[in-house]
């Protein structure tokens, strides 16, 4: 149970992702890109893995906070370790972020579940086994026939409706897009799905982040006249009393924060002063799989449902072990992208979905994601 190794390898894989300058994905020519797997080992031979960008586990983060709290450990102490690691942020200088708390806090789930031969979703205590996705559309671009125009959003979802889908949200138009932020855009294209897939499919936005408060209440009220289930983010969610304001005087649910600070701490937060309707969680956002959870059960707590941000086996983990989220993100999706192709590190998705919009949870141990290492050591980089 003792852990004696923490090993990072960084290689290179193929994916059509690329980010504009603001950190959206779009779809593009293949590319090669670097990925990191930090490994966890134990003194009896176990081991667990988890996937991050290289820079979150670069060796100034890996040498100075995560060997010190880890080598020597018991690795079925998550919750202490989970305190010890987050305890070190403070004096880090800003180095020691959310992303490598939560890359350390999966490996070590996935360490826990590999070594008792159990998901995840088992060892937190699950709900269920499958869940319903809705599809989570890309970030609005400006290439024709992909997601330029309110029309392409509504064939697109007309697609996925055809896939499966019972869900489907809309990041509409950001800037890097020349004429964006718009909220007359991002309203006809709301409109456009709307008539393509008609009442029965549970419609949600995600939005330009920084609308001010009048542009996200005019938003949110265009909204509700399409029947959206709920607004995200339209609005820089440093900004609590922002959204207190927005949620007090709009029908459709608020739902957040996403990317706001403060782990499940802040989302008391926001819970507490009344910001949002739906809580929002997610493994990145808050740190792992750990706060996550703690986050889940605190909505809970109020009546609330909380929602997961991101795909991966990770956060489908955290959905499968609660009862108070109605989805599992599956996404960025786009018309010139095949999602179900998965990653050429992993020999299989971590979250199929069938025909009906079920995604089921892999009962494989750990996190459940196939790797390929093969494919690890032949496109190494260090
Ligand atoms: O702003 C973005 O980059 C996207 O919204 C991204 O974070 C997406 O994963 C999201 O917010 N889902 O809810
Ligand atoms: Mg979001």
């Amino acid at each position: 149970m003792i852990i004696n190794d923490v090993q990072v390898r960084v290689f290179n894989h193929t994916t059509r992702r690329h980010s504009d300058t603001a950190g959206h994905a779009h779809p593009g020519p293949p590319h090669q890109v670097q990925q990191a797997i930090l490994t966890i080992r134990t003194e009896d031979g176990h081991e667990g893995h988890s996937f991050t960008a290289p820079e979150i586990v670069r060796p100034h983060v890996i040498e100075k906070f995560v060997r010190k709290v880890l080598i020597g450990q018991d690795h079925r102490d998550r919750e202490r370790l989970w305190h010890d690691l987050a305890h070190w942020q403070r004096g880090s200088a800003a180095q020691l972020t959310d992303r490598t708390l939560a890359v350390v806090d999966c490996a070590l789930w996935d360490l826990a579940g590999r070594t008792l031969n159990q998901p995840v979703h088992k060892l937190i205590g699950a709900y269920r086994d499958k869940v319903l996705a809705y599809g989570s559309i890309m970030c609005g671009d400006e290439i024709e026939g992909g997601l330029a125009t309110p029309e392409d959003y509504g064939r697109f979802a007309e697609t996925l409706v055809a896939r499966g889908y019972k869900g489907i949200k809309l990041h509409t138009w950001m800037p890097p897009v020349s004429w964006a932020p718009d909220v007359k855009m991002d309203l006809k294209a709301c409109a456009a799905v709307r008539e393509a897939v008609g009442p029965g499919i549970r419609l949600m936005i995600d939005a330009f982040h920084w609308y001010s408060r009048t542009d996200a209440l005019a938003l949110g009220r265009g909204l509700e006249k399409l029947d959206f289930d709920w607004i995200e983010e339209p609005m820089d969610e440093q900004s609590m009393s922002s959204y207190k304001w927005m949620s007090d005087q709009l029908d459709i649910p608020v739902i957040g924060p996403e990317s706001a600070a403060g782990k499940h701490w802040g989302r008391a937060e926001w819970v507490a002063s009344g910001a949002c309707d739906i809580l929002r969680t997610g493994v990145n956002d808050v740190g792992g799989i750990t706060p996550a959870i703690k986050t889940m059960r605190l909505a809970e707590s109020f009546g609330m449902e909380c929602e997961v941000h991101g795909n991966t086996a990770m956060n489908l983990h955290v959905v499968a072990a609660s009862k108070n989220c109605r989805w599992y993100e599956r996404g960025l999706l786009h018309p010139f992208l095949e999602y179900d192709d998965g990653f050429d590190y992993l020999h299989q998705l971590s979250d199929p979905m069938d025909a009906e919009g079920f995604v089921h949870v892999p009962d494989r141990p750990g996190l459940g994601e196939d790797i390929d290492f093969d494919h690890i050591e032949n496109n190494r980089v260090r």
